[in-house]
């Protein structure tokens, strides 16, 4: 006659089976970020720092472990939510990944200690790489997504913002700035919110004009600065290196400056004067020829730029821009969308 388990073997056997479960989740999701990291950015680092944490996992999953394993008596195995069956963007499946490693490794971290305290420390210290690879790949991606949009919707208040914004998005927009001058606070953080949620579901980046408060509440990707706005090493040292920090420059001198602080991308104007930004005088063209030739980082061409002179301001070489009414006025944001990044994506004669 086989003797029945004692209570403390059935405990153990319990224990076992956190274990060996969360040591498959933990290395599932590893192995998804890796696939991104590897091939979609085509980052060997990251995806080195993928594998090593990997095998650093397998390393605990003895087979001793695995033997506790009961597939066909897992409640769990039926547990789905449904936004485990749909995800938006890569964003989001990586985020979704990020937090499915992490939890792993906590309740690792926890169970392990009634199992081999040693476990426990270094599933402490897994989970800490894992921060710190997240916020390397999120950094990196986002700084990624900033080179590739070419179009920049800075907002202003309006009665269906959330709608004009969403329009655009739809049109191809991925790059967003919340800017609203006059809100009270309360306002701009449920703003904020909803936008960078909309934001996130499409895919897009999500900057907070003048407000490194702000962003930071939200979780924005970065914040966009003028002259007269925090200083950019401050706004820095708050956001650390894996957020956006824009600056607002108006001639070469603030250009120079803007490369060496450090920012991520500048805005060049107003190209043409502008009853948005009313008194501000217009830089001219000239400017944006300029910014062509000299500038090493993202620069966006913004001021009075609308769908019938956006060719002139490619022309002066301009390869990105930033409007304001051109699409919280428009009657069709998507259409309007579609139009301005057609056109800033028109294939250049070579010469
Ligand atoms: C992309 C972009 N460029 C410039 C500005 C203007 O910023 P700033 O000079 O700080 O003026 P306000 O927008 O705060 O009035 C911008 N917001 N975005
Ligand atoms: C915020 C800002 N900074 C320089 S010009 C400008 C406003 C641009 O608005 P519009 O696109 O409506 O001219
Ligand atoms: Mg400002």
């Amino acid at each position: 006659m086989v003797e029945p388990y004692s209570q403390k073997e059935q405990i153990q056997q319990v224990v076992y089976r956190i274990l060996d479960a969360n040591l498959d989740r933990a290395r599932e999701g590893l192995r998804i970020i890796e696939e991104w990291c590897r091939f979609g950015l085509n980052n060997a680092q990251l995806a080195l720092e993928c594998k090593r944490l990997r095998q650093e996992v397998a390393k605990w999953h003895t087979s001793e472990l695995r033997a506790a394993r009961d597939t066909p008596g897992d409640p769990g195995t039926e547990l789905t939510h449904p936004q485990e069956e749909q995800r938006a963007s890569i964003k989001s499946v990586l985020q979704a990944n990020f937090c499915r490693i992490e939890e792993a490794l906590r309740v690792l971290e926890e169970y392990s200690k009634l199992y081999q305290p040693t476990m426990a420390k270094a599933c402490k210290q897994m989970r800490y790489q894992v921060y710190t690879l997240e916020s390397s790949l999120m950094g990196h991606q986002r700084h990624q997504l900033l080179w590739r949009s070419h179009l920049y919707l800075v907002t202003s208040p309006h009665e269906t913002l959330l709608n004009n914004v969403e329009a655009a998005l739809k049109g191809g927009l991925t790059l967003l700035q919340y800017r609203d001058k006059t809100a009270d606070d309360s306002l701009r953080l449920e703003q904020a919110r909803k936008l960078r949620q909309l934001c996130h579901i499409y895919g897009a980046l999500f900057i907070v004009n003048d407000r490194v408060d702000v962003a930071l509440a939200v979780d924005a990707d970065g914040v966009h600065l003028g002259q007269q706005d925090m200083p950019i090493a401050i706004a820095r040292q708050l956001l650390g290196s894996q957020r956006l920090i824009g600056l607002s420059t108006t001639n070469k001198e603030e250009m120079q400056a803007a490369i060496a602080e450090g920012v991520d991308y500048i805005g060049v104007g107003p190209v043409y004067e502008t009853p948005t930004k009313l008194g501000k005088v217009a830089t001219g063209l000239e400017y944006v020829s300029y910014a062509a030739k000299n500038c090493s980082i993202p620069w966006f061409a913004i001021g009075g730029i609308d769908a019938n002179n956006i060719n002139d301001v490619i022309d002066a070489g301009a390869e990105r821009v930033a409007v304001v009414r051109s699409l919280m006025q428009a009657e069709q944001p998507t259409l309007v969308t579609q139009y301005l990044l057609s056109q800033l994506n028109r294939i250049k004669p070579e010469f």
